[in-house]
């Protein structure tokens, strides 16, 4: 799967812009067989409404551990290649953290702090469904990287529901980023903040993320956050 992964273009786009595009992470069966799984309860730990807890319209699902083997996988391999790139930005930005180099060592730290429920999910948004700018932060261990797959194809499963980001830049005005994935691909994305350089060194950007609203047709999208929820 990372095997085809160009890391350095994603390193790249990851300290230029907090994000990375991947195309063609995961294939066409393997979106399918998540998507075709939402309705299997036995999978989820939590389902929530959206409009309830007025984070948007839609709805979400958390899964349960054991994580199906796909997502367990992705999970670690990707952690595995983030986790240089994160400890890189801790040290742009002078804080004193470092993250081990696996993912059991991360939930390890987890779990010490209370954090032990997984916290990959699945969401699914119809028309007029959206997702209001947020961040996925659990607790206090939290890795700065997350990634959502796109189970669905644009324009022909939906329309609208962009990806979208904001970019909080202090004391300045806050950049907006739109991105359309395709089905099986990814995005990369900063958790809480990313380092950016300015004349005087490395300061903190700020990020959220959320989805525009469906126009028509269903949307599936996996999301993978590293840390696990109190
Ligand atoms: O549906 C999406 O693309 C965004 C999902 C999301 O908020 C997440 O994966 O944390
Ligand atoms: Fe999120």
């Amino acid at each position: 799967m990372l095997e085809k992964m160009n890391t350095d273009s994603m390193a790249r786009s990851l300290n230029e812009n907090g994000y990375a595009l991947l195309t063609n992470v995961v294939t066409d069966e393997i979106c399918n067989e998540l998507a075709q799984n939402y309705d299997d309860s036995t999978l989820y730990r939590s389902v929530i409404n959206m409009k309830r807890y007025q984070f948007g319209s839609g709805e979400y699902k958390y899964f349960k551990y054991p994580l199906p083997q796909i997502i367990e996988q992705l999970r670690q391999q990707f952690y595995e290649v983030l986790a240089p790139i994160a400890n890189e930005w801790m040290i742009k930005l002078g804080i004193d953290k470092h993250f081990p180099p696996t993912l059991g060592e991360l939930l390890n730290e987890c779990h010490q702090n209370d954090q032990n429920r997984p916290t990959p999910l699945i969401l699914k948004y119809e028309k007029g469904d959206w997702n209001a700018l947020h961040q996925d932060l659990y607790g206090e261990v939290y890795f700065p990287f997350q990634v959502v797959f796109f189970l669905s194809q644009a324009n022909v499963d939906y329309t609208g529901g962009e990806f979208l980001m904001l970019e909080n830049r202090p004391r300045m005005q806050s950049k907006g980023i739109v991105l359309q994935g395709n089905k099986g691909d990814a995005v990369i994305f900063t958790t809480n903040f990313r380092p950016t350089l300015g004349t005087r060194g490395y300061y903190r950007t700020s990020m959220r993320h959320g989805v525009s609203e469906i126009r028509s047709g269903k949307r599936i999208n996996l999301g993978i956050i590293f840390h696990d929820a109190k």
